[in-house]
Parts: C-alpha cells; structure tokens; sequence
C-alpha cells in the first residue's frame, strides 16, 4: 500500500492556481525527491501533505490527499495527530531557544509525557536517531543555539523523530549547509528511510540523485515526470525534465 496517495489535487492562492492535478503515490521506506525551478510549487507540494496549508490564508484546495488510506482533508481529522505522524524538517536549522536536552523532550512533553527515565530514553534515542549522541551527550544541559548549523539541522530532525512519526517531509534541508554536514545528513536519511518514509524537497540535483529513489519534477505547479530516480536523470520521458536535469532551464 502507497504511504501517500495524492489524486486530481488543486491548489489556489486567492485567485492563483498553483498546483494542477497533481497524482502521486509514495512507497514505504522510501525517499521521494521533489525537483524543479523556483516557483514551480515543490513547497507548496510538500505542505499539502501534513496540512501545513492550513495556516495559509485564502488557501483552497480539491481533489485527495490520503496518508494511510485516511482522506487528511476529510471532514474528521485530528489535524494535530496527523502533523505528530509527518514531522517537518526546514530549510534553515530552526532549534527552540531552550538546552539541547529541552528541544528533544518538547513534543513528547507536550503530549504528556513526564517521566524523567522515559523522556531521558526519548532523548537518547532520538538523538543516537539523528547520528548526533556522540557529539552532545555531554553537553545536552547547553543551549541548542551553541550547535553548528549542521548539528542544529539533525537536533531538529532528533526534535522530529521524538514524537514517533512515521513520515518525514523535508523542505530544502541541506540548502543551509556545508558539503560536510550536508554529507552527514544525506547519509543519515539513507539510514532513516529504513525506519521512515522521507519526501524531500531539494535544488540539490545530485542530492537527488544520490539519495532517492523516486523523483518528481514539477513545472509551473504541474508534476511533469514521476518515476524511478535513475530513470529521471538518466533517460527522462519528458522533454522539459531532459532540458531541467540537463541545466537548459531552471
Ligand atoms: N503564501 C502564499 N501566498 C500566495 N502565493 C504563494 C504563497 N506561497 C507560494 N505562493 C506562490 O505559489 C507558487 C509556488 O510556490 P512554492 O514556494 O511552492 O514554489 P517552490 O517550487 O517551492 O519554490 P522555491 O524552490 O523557490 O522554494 C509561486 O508562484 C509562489 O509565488
């Protein structure tokens, strides 16, 4: 069963249609790159699918989005469960300004749990999760904000993983980095697909390439080519995608 199915789904900004009929079905324990010039509406996609939209105004939406086979627009969803199961990882490192430990215990705090021996495993976990213990389990009372930029982005996918989702959505999250760090992540998210479906937006051509298994390329708010990763960058079916991977564009 697809982990995320998406059909004849429409997006408006006011008057301004941004993505058009848009059919996409994501594999478990995968990673699904998103791809495509600026604009083309990756982002938008990507927050369709853990109702991040919901906190943009004038905003209207049809066709379906299911997560698990449950239509996430219909008219009984606990928005808040949903957004618990899809964690959100951003472009720029965006740790709360609390301890290292604190950033990791809020979300399981927040949904009541209390108990020091659980929260320290939590945390523990969390951050072995996000191949960033070793580095902090000395410091884990110090501000977040004392990380580098590259261990600010895995606190935060740590901060992800605390609350047990089952999907990831990631919207540029290397674009902030160095190569090094960006490489320690790209390996990190090889290992969470095991445990995690991941659907990433990335300008990162390579980074496509070398992480995921299946790409869309979006134009003007239109999925123009979806398929295997290799098939994408290697014999495309399209034109336009041709022309995007081969830099003509874009
Ligand atoms: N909050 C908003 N209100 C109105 N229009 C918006 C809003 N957010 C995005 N748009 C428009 O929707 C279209 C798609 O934008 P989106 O940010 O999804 O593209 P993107 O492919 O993620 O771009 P980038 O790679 O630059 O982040 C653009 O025309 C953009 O101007």
């Amino acid at each position: 069963m697809s982990v995320i199915s998406v059909r004849e789904l429409n997006l408006y900004y006011g008057k301004q249609q941004a993505l058009h009929h848009i059919h996409l079905d994501v594999e478990p324990h995968s990673i699904t790159a998103l791809i495509g010039p600026s604009g083309c509406g990756k982002s938008t996609f990507l927050r369709t699918l853990n109702r991040m939209n919901d906190y943009v105004p004038h905003t209207r939406i049809t066709g379906t989005v299911k997560v698990f086979g449950e239509d996430i627009y219909g008219p009984n969803v606990d928005v808040e469960r949903l957004r618990k199961n899809i964690g959100m990882v951003f472009q720029q490192p965006n740790p709360f300004p609390k301890s290292i430990y604190d950033n990791i215990a809020y979300g399981p705090r927040l949904h009541g749990i209390t108990d020091r021996v659980t929260l320290d495993e939590i945390v523990e976990n969390s951050l072995r999760a996000a191949a960033l213990w070793d580095e902090v389990k000395d410091v884990l009372k110090k501000p977040a904000y004392g990380l580098s930029g590259g261990q600010q982005q895995r606190l935060c996918i740590a901060r992800a993983l605390a609350v047990q989702p089952q999907i990831l959505l990631m919207d540029e999250p290397t674009s902030a980095l160095d190569p090094i760090s960006t490489a320690k992540i790209e390996e990190l998210l090889l290992t969470l697909k095991g445990t995690y479906t991941i659907v990433i937006v990335t300008h990162n051509m390579q980074q496509a390439a070398r992480i995921s298994d299946k790409t869309a390329f979006f134009l003007n708010g239109e999925l123009v080519e979806y398929d295997a990763t290799p098939v994408i960058f290697q014999h495309p079916n399209d034109k336009r995608t041709e022309d995007y991977i081969t830099g003509r564009f874009g």
